[in-house]
């Protein structure tokens, strides 16, 4: 049997304190522990050229150019924003409002759901909080599967209402994701004879997902904080719904943090470290992280997404030189999560093949 997502972190415990997180909202400075300098991240401060003004593109998937705009902005940013996706508005409302619901609960009620140092589902601080010495400013709520048990300890009442949500969500997610996936291989002239593993298989059976709530509470000193460090997501792709207060940022080399705006409606998708791996490093699995606000709180919901445990991931041969081995050793999404747990932003260079010469 094949690990399923539940059953990644087992053999892999990671300390997470959040027993000992304190209710960030009822903080009126920011502690110690949780002010952020460029000896906690090299990337903090790093400013942008006098120049800077451009933005992830804002992609209309209702028009015949899309899956090039799609390819484009995935090889240059690794990010895009989308609209006309399809997606219901009131879905959209839906899962804000289920996520506005979950973190206003108390925190002794919330801890009732928490994630334990194995597990993979529940309430707690972002995973990759064990590589860094700061805190993050926010709080998280990981879901793969059902998440019946933990809604019926947040929820005694309404816990059904809550679930079907999610699973409404998530097939929409999942329809958008397979649409996103074959627009920008089709970029690069890749279809769906070109990958075995996801050939003809209109029931997603392939692949399988998670769903991350976020919240990042009202900080008194926004500019010292950080809602959560920067990180490349280990997914073929992710969906990311955000709330109207901005606070997501892309990183580029030559343009430093921007700021991805919200646009009402509108999605965000990142590539992720199995899309840059399976379209051979041409996709850039975008860093980006969140940032917070001294008077909006923020919410944040992705959709992270990827294939089945049995399936290795591996460069499309079309997309290597025939002079030029693959640029990656195959890997399973499963196999990957666990690297990345233990050698975090490494993980990608340690399935690379180093090219002779
Ligand atoms: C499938 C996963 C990707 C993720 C780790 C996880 O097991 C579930 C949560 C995901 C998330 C969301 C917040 C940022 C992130 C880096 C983290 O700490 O947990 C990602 C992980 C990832 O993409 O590697
Ligand atoms: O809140 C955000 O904008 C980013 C969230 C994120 O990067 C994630 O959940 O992986
Ligand atoms: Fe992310």
């Amino acid at each position: 049997m094949p690990t399923m997502l539940t059953d990644v972190f087992r053999g892999h415990p990671i300390h997470l304190p959040h027993f000992h997180q304190p209710d960030l909202t009822s903080l009126s400075n920011l502690p110690d522990s949780y002010t952020w300098t460029s000896q906690d991240d090299p990337l903090f401060t790093v400013a942008p050229p006098p120049t800077a003004g451009e933005n992830i593109p804002l992609i209309d998937l209702n028009n015949p150019d899309a899956a090039n705009q799609i390819g484009r902005a995935c090889r240059t940013w690794g990010a895009f924003q989308i609209v006309n996706h399809g997606v219901p508005l009131e879905l959209l409302q839906g899962i804000e409002f289920l996520t506005g619901n979950l973190f206003r609960l108390p925190v002794q009620r919330k801890l009732k759901a928490a994630r334990s140092e194995t597990g993979f589902s529940g309430y707690g601080v972002a995973r990759i909080s064990s590589f860094f010495n700061k805190k993050m400013w926010s709080e998280g709520f990981t879901i793969t599967g059902s998440p019946l048990n933990d809604f019926r300890k947040l929820w005694p009442q309404l816990h059904l209402d809550y679930c079907d949500i999610v699973e409404q969500y998530e097939e929409q997610m999942q329809k958008l994701s397979s649409k996103l996936m074959w627009l920008s291989l089709k970029s690069l002239g890749v279809s769906e004879e070109d990958i075995k593993w996801a050939r003809g298989s209109s029931d997603f059976n392939w692949a399988q997902s998670a769903l991350q709530l976020n919240h990042y509470p009202v900080c008194p000193e926004p500019d010292r904080a950080m809602g959560l460090a920067p990180h490349t997501d280990s997914t073929l792709l992710t969906i990311l719904y955000q709330n109207n207060t901005a606070g997501l940022q892309v990183f580029r080399d030559d343009l430093s943090w921007v700021t991805v705006p919200p646009v009402p409606g509108s999605l965000v998708v990142n590539v992720g470290d199995l899309f840059h791996i399976l379209s051979n490093g041409l996709f850039k699995s975008v860093i980006h992280r969140a940032r917070v606000n001294q008077t909006r709180s923020r919410l944040s919901v992705a959709f992270l997404w990827g294939p089945q445990s049995d399936i290795k991931i591996s460069p499309v041969l079309k997309l290597v030189r025939p002079d030029e081995s693959p640029l990656y050793r195959s890997v399973t999404w499963t196999g990957y999560l666990r690297t990345k747990a233990t050698h975090f932003n490494k993980a990608l260079s340690m399935i690379r093949n180093h090219r002779q010469g």
